[in-house]
């Protein structure tokens, strides 16, 4: 007799699994290292930023009481006393109707409070004249103004990407506090699998899911342990669980986690003494998605058909493994898009359709089943279409869930 699984809502199989993830401690790595990881600690300012009051323009530091009722027929005249290249600190007072020439990032001397433009000026040896008044602290940029001393900049649990770096470079940080990357292993499983590199035989096909959760894991910044491809053999997929758990932080598997005769995952789950969190959601593709946890870890049976894998990475995987990343934003960024074409066909499941999203319109990315591959290499977004009795029509409001974020758009569109 078939064993009649009871589905679980997405949203109630995503908490399973959070709550079944833990932190994997922190590590410190070189500044240069540090991009794509996640921040352990926070970065707070350590001093204002920029840390002096100094000049945004090339231009004369001068005083605005100077400047009161110049104009374009009344011009009024200063005496350059100094110069002040970035870098440098100026040792002058400005008296009346004093200026130090100043360039962009130095400090301003002492006793001025605006800066004049070099193209606001009419230059004439060591002279110059203005046509307008200025306002105390006009074209000053002041200490502070960006950060604040003690301001926290960004939050523990952060992406670290160039402007995290541009930040903790501006407070010194040559070495960085990141959470550990958790170690992930794949196994993918099944008889009919071989490898990227062999020649198809009738009945075989090659594995794609175990490079494809690579790469999954790889946009993610993790880098995975592999255990090859399997064939559905019982006793070897124990072992090879076995091993591959005293060896990484979380295993990944796909494939045999449904009813077929030679789908053995369960009975593994079984045989190791791992808690099944589920073993059905009602979601499509990716129903059959399994997560069990064993011994403090995370077993992920994702499904064997591509298209039901690649979505249980995403929606399962993904968040968990985020988590053990110590991140504090758990899941795909998502929008709202006009659906690009009818999808009359009502499911009770909530259906993840791989599909083209152009910033407006989101369409099915091709032939959508579990078992595509296409439409998930075509695709850079799943849209959402929640389970029920209704079909969806072009034109009607979706949530999309955006995959593709690292890839460009092809035309300029500003
Ligand atoms: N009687 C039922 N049959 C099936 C059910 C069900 O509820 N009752 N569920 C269907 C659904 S939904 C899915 S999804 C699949 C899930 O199957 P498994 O997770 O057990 O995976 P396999 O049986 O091992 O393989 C399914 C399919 O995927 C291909 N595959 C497997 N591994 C790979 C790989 N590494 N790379 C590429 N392709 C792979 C495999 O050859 C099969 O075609 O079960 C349905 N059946
Ligand atoms: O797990 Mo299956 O993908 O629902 O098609
Ligand atoms: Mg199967």
């Amino acid at each position: 007799m078939v064993e009649i699984r009871k589905p679980i809502q997405v949203a109630e199989a995503v908490e399973r699994v959070l709550a079944h993830a833990v932190p994997a401690g922190t590590e410190t790595v070189p500044l240069e290292e540090s991009a794509g990881r996640i921040l352990a600690s926070p970065v707070t300012a350590s001093h204002p930023v920029p840390p002096f009051d100094r000049s945004p323009y090339d231009g004369f530091a001068i005083r605005s009481e100077d400047t009161a009722g110049a104009s374009g027929s009344s011009r009024i005249p200063f005496t350059v006393i100094d110069e002040i290249p970035a870098g440098s600190v100026s040792n002058k007072i400005l008296g009346e109707k004093q200026a130090v020439r100043i360039m962009t990032g130095a400090p301003l001397p002492e006793g001025a409070d605006a800066v004049v433009m070099f193209e606001q000026t009419v230059e004439d040896g060591d002279t110059f004249s203005i046509r307008k008044p200025f306002k105390p602290l006009e074209n000053v940029s002041l200490k502070g103004e960006d950060l604040a001393e003690g301001e926290e900049v960004v939050p523990a649990g952060s992406f670290i990407h160039a402007g995290t770096v541009a930040v903790l470079a501006t407070f010194g940080y040559t070495q960085v506090k990141v959470a550990r990357r958790p170690v992930v292993g794949i196994l993918a499983t099944g008889t009919e699998l071989v490898g990227v590199g062999d020649p198809l035989v009738p009945g075989k096909i090659r594995n794609s899911n175990g490079p494809m959760i690579a790469a999954q894991l790889r946009r993610m910044g993790i880098d995975c342990r592999t255990y090859g491809a399997q064939a559905d053999d019982p006793d070897a997929v124990v072992a090879t669980v076995e091993r591959a758990l005293s060896e990484t932080d979380a295993l990944i598997t796909t494939g045999g986690v449904s009813v077929g005769d030679f789908d053995y995952l369960p009975a593994v789950y079984g045989r190791i003494g791992a808690e099944v969190l589920f073993n059905k959601v009602a979601m499509r593709p990716g129903s059959v998605t399994t997560v069990a946890a064993g011994g403090g870890k995370l077993l992920f049976g994702l499904s064997g058909n591509p298209s039901s894998c690649f979505t249980g990475f995403e929606l399962f995987v993904r968040p968990a493994l985020l988590k053990m990343m110590g991140a504090n934003k758990l899941f795909l960024p998502h929008t709202k898009a006009v659906l690009g074409e009818d999808f009359t066909k009502a499911n009770p499941f909530t259906r993840f359709v791989r599909a083209v999203y152009d910033g407006k319109t989101a369409s099915p990315a091709g032939f959508n089943k579990s078992n595509a591959v296409s439409s998930i290499a075509r695709g850079n977004a799943m849209i959402v279409l929640p389970g029920g009795t209704r079909g969806f029509r072009k034109g009607d409001e979706v949530d999309v869930l955006l995959l593709g974020v690292e890839e460009g758009s092809p035309e300029w569109t500003l």
